[in-house]
């Protein structure tokens, strides 16, 4: 008990710093202008609790003091005044706080070399949740933090004055409206909680997401699944909400609890204000003075959604905390990398998915010599694209050794940057046709400045990967791949395909040293996928190169083919090796070739010619 008591403080003393560090973040200035303001609203509201009984007293007694009349107006006028500039001061922070949140989640699920954490079910929650809490609160929760302490602080003035009559009954409304403060604490962190750290409802969310999603939205129509999918989302949440209602429903108890006893504190204060006002104990000073801080000692209570927001925002910047330290670091880059061709070498690779008691693979032995040319291939989930992904150091191997240029690509980013890949599910990205091309020679120039050589190399690279029809189609360098910006178009399959195999090739510009195609050309048919192929080997001459497909006829002119079976190498050697070999390749090959020739796409001429 004592240990949780201490745990929870120490986290409410980190929360309370991370907080005041995001001020301070925010701007040194308005954080020190806010306290400076939050500090005059207090004085103000002695001010007008003292002043007001002095001057109060003075009438009855018949004789205007004139100096508690000026004190009194000064603090009726500061006071407005000084609340409406802490929501100035609030919501200028506000402002700057949200970009600097997105910009610390963006930077933490940026930071580890792989993406093994992206897998990660506990850490996409975080992130997830994080977004969406600072989505949520973006007006409110720097803001309410200010309002919260000028309050706290006003309510500390006011516990000030009551304490100058009666230590005893300040202590017992302080008692009284700290323990209401604490109990709503708890309710609305429990809220708090239920919203944005609960993963059943994460099902009731991806429900609506498929509703409402351009991506999703052809087979919903098509397979008319709007009312089913409206049916499961409110089934979904209905059955998480169910356990969460029951949760609050039962942390409210307390809170009515706290209101009993917060009532009886303050009838117990007033009698006692009462008695010593009825007896004469006290001036009419002291009672008027006494009696309005009492009432301002709700400053130091529960104050509604305004501490909800200083909670969730602490519990935010909490989470993101405890996300830093649960994150790898990043790993430092090389200053030199080579140029050229680069080796690729894989030595006793052993690898296994979370959450996967099979690994992938166990013993894996891989050499590619700088500007060699090698196809791999294999039925679905050899582990190609594993394979790939380890090669580029997006995975690390549990033993083993992955190495390009004789470093390891796993903890180096410069080194990382020497294997340019498109996968399969290549990135469409919403830029100009011209960025799209030349990502990779963009990546260092952070102001965002295109020189000519850019766009020379963009064009150099859509030329090679047979991606002239695109810019003419497209019409100028500057126009944004998305039908969802002015001015903007969209391409197809084919053409997307087309820009991305010539970002691959942009990027040798950049110092890449090993080109790799993840099947990118998947939605090609067998033709143009094949003729796509044969150009690539041949613009990239010299390179090293790695091409994965299912089609055999495709990769037939790569300089070595390595067949994968269930994470092992089964067969490596050139086409005409491995056909003359009559092994799985072999079978396969002829297999396809019979296929193409069935379906009269005289794919078997192509195949066997
Ligand atoms: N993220 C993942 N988590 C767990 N297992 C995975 C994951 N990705 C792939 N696998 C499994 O690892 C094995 C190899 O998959 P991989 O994607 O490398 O195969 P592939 O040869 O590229 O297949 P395909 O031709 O279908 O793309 C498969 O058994 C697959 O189910």
């Amino acid at each position: 008990m004592t240990s949780q008591i201490s745990a929870r403080l120490a986290r409410l003393r980190r929360g309370y710093s991370l907080l005041l560090r995001l001020l301070w973040a925010c701007s040194p200035a308005w954080t020190v202008a806010g306290v400076v303001t939050s500090l005059l609203q207090a004085v103000a509201a002695i001010g007008v609790m003292i002043g007001s009984g002095r001057l109060l007293q003075s009438l009855v007694d018949g004789d205007l003091d004139r100096l508690w009349l000026t004190v009194t107006l000064v603090s009726l006028l500061v006071q407005p005044v000084a609340t409406a500039a802490i929501d100035v001061v609030g919501s200028v922070e506000q402002g700057r706080a949200t970009p600097l949140l997105l910009e610390r989640v963006a930077t933490l699920a940026s930071r580890p070399h792989g993406i093994e954490h992206l897998e990660d079910a506990d850490v996409r929650q975080s992130i997830d949740a994080a977004i969406e809490e600072i989505n949520q609160q973006y007006f409110l929760g720097v803001q309410s933090t200010w309002q919260v302490l000028g309050y706290r602080l006003w309510g500390l003035a006011a516990l000030g004055v009551l304490a100058a009559w009666s230590w005893w009954v300040a202590l017992l409304a302080l008692a009284g409206t700290s323990l209401l403060n604490l109990t709503w604490s708890a309710y609305s962190q429990q809220i708090f909680e239920d919203i944005f750290r609960d993963r059943t409802r994460r099902r009731s969310t991806w429900y609506r997401n498929l509703l409402v999603d351009h991506e999703s939205a052809k087979e919903i129509r098509l397979f008319g699944l709007t009312d089913f999918g409206l049916a499961r989302m409110t089934a979904t949440w209905r059955e998480a909400m169910v356990v969460i209602w029951e949760g609050r429903r039962l942390k409210r108890r307390p809170i009515w609890f706290a209101l009993v006893l917060m009532f009886a504190a303050y009838a117990v204060a007033l009698s006692a204000l009462a008695h010593d006002a009825w007896v004469g104990a006290i001036s009419t000073a002291v009672l008027l003075s006494s009696a309005q801080a009492l009432v301002q000692l709700e400053g130091l209570g529960m104050l509604g959604d305004n501490q909800t927001m200083v909670n969730r925002q602490m519990a935010l910047l909490l989470d993101l905390d405890d996300l830093d330290a649960r994150l790898p670091a990043s790993t430092p880059a090389s200053d030199g990398v080579g140029h050229g061709a680069a080796a690729v070498s894989l030595r006793g690779v052993r690898f296994t998915y979370p959450g996967r008691t099979e690994p992938t693979f166990d013993g894996l032995d891989l050499d590619i010599a700088p500007g060699s040319s090698v196809a791999v291939v294999g039925a679905n989930g050899a582990g190609k694209s594993t394979l790939i992904k380890l090669l580029c150091g997006l995975h690390r191997p549990e033993s083993g050794t992955v190495l390009v240029d004789g470093g390891d690509p796993g903890v180096d980013d410069r080194l990382r940057r020497r294997v340019a890949v498109i996968f399969q599910e290549f990135v469409r990205y919403q830029l100009p046709l011209r960025d799209n091309v030349a990502l990779a020679l963009l990546a260092d120039r952070l102001d965002g400045s295109r020189g000519p050589d850019v766009e020379a190399a963009a064009a150099r690279a859509l030329h090679d990967a047979v991606g002239d029809p695109v810019l003419r189609r497209v019409g100028s360098w500057d126009r944004v791949l998305s039908a969802e910006y002015d001015g903007g178009t969209d391409l197809s399959g084919g053409q997307w395909q087309r820009v991305a195999l010539a970002r691959a090739l942009a990027a040798v510009d950049a110092g890449a040293g090993v080109l790799v195609l993840d099947e990118p050309t998947a939605a090609l048919d067998v033709r143009a996928e094949a003729e796509l192929f044969d150009s690539f080997l041949e613009v990239t001459r010299g390179m090293t190169t790695i091409l994965v497909s299912h089609r055999l006829s495709s990769v037939r002119h790569a300089e070595r083919i390595v067949v994968l079976d269930h994470g092992r190498i089964v067969e490596d050697g050139t086409h005409e090796e491995l056909v003359a070999h009559g092994g799985r390749y072999a079978r396969m090959f002829a297999l396809q070739a019979e296929r193409f020739a069935m379906a009269g796409a005289g794919a078997s001429e192509e195949a066997a010619s």
